[in-house]
């Protein structure tokens, strides 16, 4: 069955993937608010369009179909019920003080077409637009508390579409997110999954009602038989235990699950922050965690009854005997220098897209992990990153495959 999904590998050639352009919603961030809404500064909106612009353009030059996340939630729409379904269910998950504050917002909403509705869920709500509305006095004095300025919380880490779902072979998976702010980032996944006539049919892997977190940057396709999750900060063991029963399964193609165990902090808050695939025998890595990283190898044995076993030994000798190779090659980030490792890494240098086996796209600003993947024979595609890079992301979590060439 058609699914519109084919993801089997991290590295084969890139046909069509799924940006989100950034939009208003960075505009909404307040110092005030930065960590909870899980940004360091505040990037400058025209700025970061023109990078991401840039970004898009790249993959476009690459042959790559660039496909946005607003036209498939809007095509997710396919009836006035289905659009009520998304605004009371966006209502549900909007953290709103009171009735009186729900029904200000849907009727603003409910003046909108489908795309501007959108495009608002997504950027949040001023309490000051409300104020904007007709209707009644009353309903715009009680509930929204004095002094917070938002209705409804903006959604600025929406560009990082690697995360809230995840492609697999031909299914998804989409996530329940370790915070709040980007669990409701979730909710347009369940949408196109359900709803969209290109991508309803695709095979579910995770759900976001599950009960334990799983986030997308955890998880990276290294072959059509083995996937890797990190275990993070972000992603919990129990989601893996249910993500790998299920794609073990049901997939058809999938053998084993590499479970890596990584430190939990902010700057490694997933798997694809510190370690990435650019070719079929290469890998980029943050230095730092190598000896902290241990692996546990995840494979269903008799009965469907999961087996697990943790390896030993160097990173490279377990990708090489999990994947069948005969050597591997890690780059790491900052060519080794304490300094340039944990700067770079901190701008997502070891965060890279690969586009085809042995071409990725980069940073420009992590010039010296840049210059190792040259020198590894790796063709980089670099993009201007001053203002995309703030919110702690890079070219992988700014993108989600959609499908690739088998690799
Ligand atoms: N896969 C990724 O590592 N995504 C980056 C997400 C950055 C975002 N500000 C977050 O903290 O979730």
């Amino acid at each position: 069955m058609e699914t519109g999904i084919h993801n089997t590998s991290e590295i084969g050639r890139l046909r069509k993937v799924l940006l989100h352009r950034p939009g208003q919603e960075l505009e909404n961030l307040m110092p005030e608010y930065l960590e909870r809404l899980l940004f360091d500064d505040i990037p400058y909106l025209k700025e970061a369009q023109a990078e991401h612009d840039a970004f898009a353009q790249c993959l476009r030059d690459a042959g790559v179909e660039v496909v946005y996340l607003i036209d498939l939630v809007v095509n997710s729409l396919t009836s006035p019920e289905v659009r009520q379904e998304l605004v009371t269910q966006f209502l549900k998950e909007a953290d709103l003080p009171d009735e009186a504050a729900g029904k200000a917002v849907a009727e603003y909403l409910s003046e909108l077409d489908d795309r501007a509705m959108v495009s608002a869920m997504m950027a949040g709500i001023r309490r000051s637009d409300l104020r904007k509305q007709g209707g009644r006095l009353s309903d715009h004095l009680s509930g929204l508390e004095e002094g917070y300025p938002f209705a409804v919380d903006p959604m600025p880490n929406l560009y990082f579409t690697r995360d809230p779902f995840a492609t697999i072979g031909t299914g998804v998976s989409i996530h329940k997110m370790h915070t709040v702010t980007r669990n409701r980032e979730t909710l347009f996944g369940r949408f196109i999954f359900e709803h969209n006539p290109w991508y309803q049919n695709a095979p579910r892997w995770y759900d976001r009602s599950a009960s334990s977190s799983l986030e997308g940057g955890d998880i990276l396709v290294l072959s059509p038989q083995v996937l890797a999750v990190g275990i993070s900060q972000r992603t919990e063991g129990d989601s893996i235990d249910q993500l790998a029963q299920t794609v073990l399964s049901q997939s058809k193609t999938f053998q084993k699950v590499l479970a890596f165990n990584i430190p939990k902090s902010r700057s490694f808050m997933h798997l694809d922050t510190v370690f990435t695939m650019v070719d079929r025998d290469k890998f980029t890595v943050h230095p730092n965690i190598l000896s902290d990283i241990t692996v546990f190898v995840m494979e269903l044995g008799e009965n469907q009854q999961m087996q697990i076993r943790q390896e030993t030994g160097r990173l490279e000798d377990i990708l090489k005997e999990h994947l069948g190779l005969s050597q591997v090659t890690l780059i790491p980030c900052g060519q080794g220098s304490v300094i340039d490792a944990a700067r770079e890494q901190w701008s997502d240098g070891s965060n890279t897209l690969a586009i085809a086996p042995g071409e990725v796209v980069v940073y420009t600003r992590n010039h010296v992990t840049n210059r190792s993947l040259e020198e590894a024979g790796i063709r980089i595609h670099a993009i201007p990153s001053a203002e995309l890079s703030r919110g702690r992301g890079g070219p992988r979590c700014m993108s989600m495959p959609l499908i690739r060439d088998d690799p």
